[in-house]
């Protein structure tokens, strides 16, 4: 088994503060063994990355607005402020990113991260887009407490929904992206053209691989030792990974393969966001409910859950009747059988993902850390606070395994935050902003 740290991937961070994952051994083998091989690197890397080589050409894409390095510095200097909000299938939150520019002629640093969320997502308001818009309004009020006043007209608000919008017909998407737009126009903040809507899952994948890379000092560095990551929503799940071998870029398909030009560097990336393998679309299929609707009294019935529970359920703004399986099947090996045919056949794999470093974070992280006991044999200790432990559980570990193909010996860092920066793909997106405003050099 392979474990490893972010301190050992990154010379300029000073600590790691690191808690393996403390599973009881006697459940079963296979399914500790994947995930006993994750770290969970419990956020805080809380030293700077320093000293790094700043490239400010202005001519090429986000080479432009990308920090030049990582301080947590008293801020008298000019500040620029972004906001970025990030509609999720099962929360919104919203990121409020202070940049300082202490010379003219040079980059901004990233001062500090303002973060705040609510549940559930605006997906779940599919036919109330109002009362759905109504929740941007609490986070706008934080945005107005986090920057100055004299800043808002300057300080860009943009809104990007993922997959739970993805997944609603359009015309309800759209009613919610519309009444989202006049919640922000009401703002003091910049509302600029396009400044909400639904974000193509190749970007999610892209902007998440350029702020875990920027936060772990990966782009300024020589080497160029980038990581993948692996993000699992709650509807779609992405990958990206900067492929070494010509064979992997070669045997994929074009649409998995995007190019893009930053610090002096082309970065050909392999990425792909897989609609409907988030952990809850995942939980739908695994209970055989995907796309089903509001089905009134049927009851969901899957091995992974505690024989005799029955209870109720709401993804994307419907309600699901589940339960386990009375008298019937319950535990591991059902469970992996069931969660084994939502991912079989759906993936694409390659080689090199096996050898390559990852970070994976969102469910990942979460379902981890809610860990501390796998149960999945002893269900019935189970209380109703987290019912779908063992179904999440088992899908983190068939589509780790046998969707990407992992080995059980291949390092993957759970993380939630680096350098106190949640991991994701909102600081990307806001480099994007801010570069598109021209507001940074
Ligand atoms: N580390 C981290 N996790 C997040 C952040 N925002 C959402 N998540 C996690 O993302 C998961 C939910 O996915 P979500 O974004 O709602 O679904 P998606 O629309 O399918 O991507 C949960 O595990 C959240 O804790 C963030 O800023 N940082
Ligand atoms: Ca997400």
């Amino acid at each position: 088994m392979h474990l490893s740290s972010v301190k050992d991937k990154t010379a300029t961070a000073h600590r790691a503060d690191i808690a393996a994952l403390n599973y009881k051994m006697d459940s079963e083998p296979s399914f500790l063994r994947t995930l006993f091989s994750l770290i969970l690197v419990s956020s805080l890397l809380d030293s700077v990355l320093s000293e790094v080589d700043a490239c400010p050409d202005t001519k090429t894409g986000l080479e432009s607005l990308l920090p030049s390095t990582m301080s947590i510095q008293n801020a008298s200097i000019e500040s620029v402020y972004g906001i970025m909000f990030d509609a999720g299938s099962t929360g919104t939150r919203i990121h409020i990113y202070s940049f300082t520019q202490k010379y003219s002629d040079q980059l901004p640093e990233l001062e500090r991260e303002i973060f705040e969320s609510v549940k559930p997502g605006l997906s779940a308001y599919a036919d109330l887009p109002e009362q759905g818009a109504e929740t941007i309004r609490g986070l706008l009020e934080v945005a107005k407490n986090a920057v100055p006043s004299s800043h808002w007209r300057k300080t860009p608000v943009v809104l990007k929904a993922t997959a739970g919008l993805r997944l609603l017909p359009e015309k309800k998407a759209l009613a919610l992206l519309s009444e989202v737009k006049d919640i922000l126009e009401e703002s003091p903040f910049l509302v600029p053209d396009n400044s909400v809507s639904i974000m193509n899952g190749t970007y999610e994948g892209i902007l998440a691989w350029i702020t875990v890379n920027f936060l772990t000092g990966q782009l300024y560095s020589q080497s160029k030792q980038t990581v993948g990551i692996l993000d699992l929503g709650g509807a779609s799940t992405q990958i990206t990974f900067l492929p070494q071998s010509e064979e992997t870029l070669e045997q994929s398909p074009l649409d998995f393969i995007t190019s893009f030009k930053m610090f002096h560097t082309t970065y050909k990336l392999y990425t792909h966001s897989y609609l409907g393998l988030g952990l809850k679309a995942a939980r739908l299929a695994t209970l055989g409910a995907l796309g089903t609707g509001a089905v009134d009294k049927q009851v969901f019935r899957s091995s992974c859950l505690p024989r005799n529970m029955e209870s109720m359920w709401q993804f994307g703004g419907v309600s699901y009747r589940y339960g386990g399986i009375e008298n019937g099947e319950s535990g591991f090996k059902s469970c992996y059988a069931e969660v084994l045919r939502v991912v079989a056949g759906k993936l694409h794999r390659v080689d090199e993902m096996k050898e390559s470093t990852f970070y994976a974070f969102s469910y990942y992280y979460d379902r981890a850390a809610d860990t501390n006991l796998i149960v999945c044999d002893h269900m019935e200790g189970f209380t109703s606070s987290s019912p779908f432990l063992c179904m999440d559980l088992s899908y983190i570990t068939a589509l780790l395994k046998e969707g990407f193909g992992f080995k059980m010996t291949t390092p993957l860092q759970l993380t939630k935050k680096v350098n106190n920066v949640e991991t994701g793909w909102s600081l990307g997106a806001t480099f994007l902003v801010l570069q598109s405003l021209r507001i940074s050099n």
